[in-house]
């Protein structure tokens, strides 16, 4: 398990380390003891719409920070700005004090921020020890050159396969090495995009809703997954709809509406939030979505209420799908939109430049054209 130094001198375990993550009060864009990524007046929009309007936001190194907000809010489109895979109007962000606006996504990667997609990009065609053998393309000094002098390229081969075996065990799908990945089921698949993401080595790993299409015999293991990332050393940041998963696993978490980031603080503070409350439930403000009863109650409400859509075929935050599991899982609902984000829903002929951590070609043009269709 990996330690922090502190400021005099001493060593702090990461998952023991009850120093305070801000530096003052808990408040939207506070600021951190030790932040890793500090982002100013970051701004995105689609025709009309503001779908990042960020005015600081920082996030705590060492900690597992969730991002969260209702449908639409802006999350992903953070995540696609922050790692390079979109680019924004405006704003500055600086990762480990280094700025990124402008830089490339595999160049991004390289530095130690990895991040993960909403639809799994494992390529299905290609096996499971390719794919991991995939992710380490984004390390520094891997380059086609290489492979011209056959005797450092057979070492470093040899290493890479090492280290993406080694990691195929920790994740218990090296059974699975030489499979298609296409044969994995959706959690398998989340599994192995989050070891392939650790093939760089990265200090910071973003997650977008790994729980997303998991089964629930695999839920633990994912979670445990991401614990490990900090007891290592590494930072997490991640997008999630189930309150469950945020209240037991977050140190922090950073409230998203409208493109704003509208709250932050420890997870029981912020599930008692007013903005978060309003953000996600509107006029029902009376219902802690971190109890476990929270939605049940939220369901009965709605219900009751004339101008809501539940039930309908134009159901709301809260859809049918939304149930509490025998886990007492909370699950703010997630319509059966996708929209495809820059670098997203490409097919597989495409996805290896995904792989690479290289933005599409085109991206920003097309989801310009996609905000004017929208606007339409
Ligand atoms: N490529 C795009 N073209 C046009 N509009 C987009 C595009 N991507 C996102 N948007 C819009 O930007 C806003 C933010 O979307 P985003 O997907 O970032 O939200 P989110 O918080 O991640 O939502 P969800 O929880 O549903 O994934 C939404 O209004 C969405 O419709």
């Amino acid at each position: 398990m990996s330690e922090a130094q502190t400021t005099s001198g001493g060593t702090v375990d990461y998952m023991t380390d009850s120093r305070p993550i801000a530096e003052g009060p808990a408040a939207p864009g506070c600021r951190k003891r030790d932040p890793i990524v500090v982002a100013d007046n970051v701004s995105r929009r689609f025709g009309g719409i503001n779908a990042v309007d960020v005015e600081h936001l920082e996030i705590p190194r060492h900690k597992i920070t969730a991002l969260i907000g209702p449908n639409g809010a802006g999350k992903t489109t953070l995540f696609n700005l922050l790692t390079g895979f979109d680019t924004p109007q405006s704003g500055k962000w600086q990762f480990e004090g280094r700025d990124l606006a402008g830089m490339a996504s595999y160049k991004v990667a390289r530095l130690g921020m990895v991040r993960t997609f909403q639809l799994t990009k494992v390529m299905g065609k290609l096996t499971v020890i390719e794919n991991m053998r995939l992710g380490a393309s984004e390390q520094p000094g891997e380059k086609l050159r290489n492979a011209l002098f056959r005797g450092i390229w057979g070492s470093r081969e040899k290493d890479i396969t090492g280290k993406a075996e080694e990691l195929l065990a920790k994740f218990k799908l090296d059974t699975k090495r030489d499979d298609y990945a296409a044969s994995l089921s959706g959690g398998q698949r989340k599994l192995l995009e989050m070891a392939r993401a650790l093939m760089v080595n990265p200090k910071l790993v973003m997650l977008d809703e790994p729980m997303a299409g998991v089964n629930p015999a695999l839920t633990q293991s994912l979670l445990d997954h991401i614990k490990n990332l900090k007891a290592e050393g590494m930072t997490v940041l991640f997008v999630e709809h189930d309150m469950h998963m945020v209240r037991h696993i977050a140190d922090w978490v950073v409230v998203m509406a409208e493109g704003k980031v509208v709250a932050e603080g420890p997870p029981a503070d912020v599930m008692k939030d007013q903005a978060v409350i309003d953000a996600y439930l509107g006029a029902h403000h009376d219902v802690d979505l971190g109890a476990a009863g929270g939605l049940k109650e939220l369901e009965e409400e709605l219900a009751a209420d004339e101008e809501s859509v539940v039930g309908t075929a134009d159901a709301g935050i809260i859809s049918e799908e939304s149930v509490l599991s025998e886990a007492e899982t909370i699950t703010v609902s997630h319509p059966a939109k996708h929209r495809a984000a820059p670098g997203e829903g490409l097919d597989e002929a495409e996805a290896p430049d995904e792989a690479a951590g290289r933005a599409p070609h085109g991206a920003t043009e097309a989801t310009e054209d996609a905000g004017k269709e929208e606007q339409k």
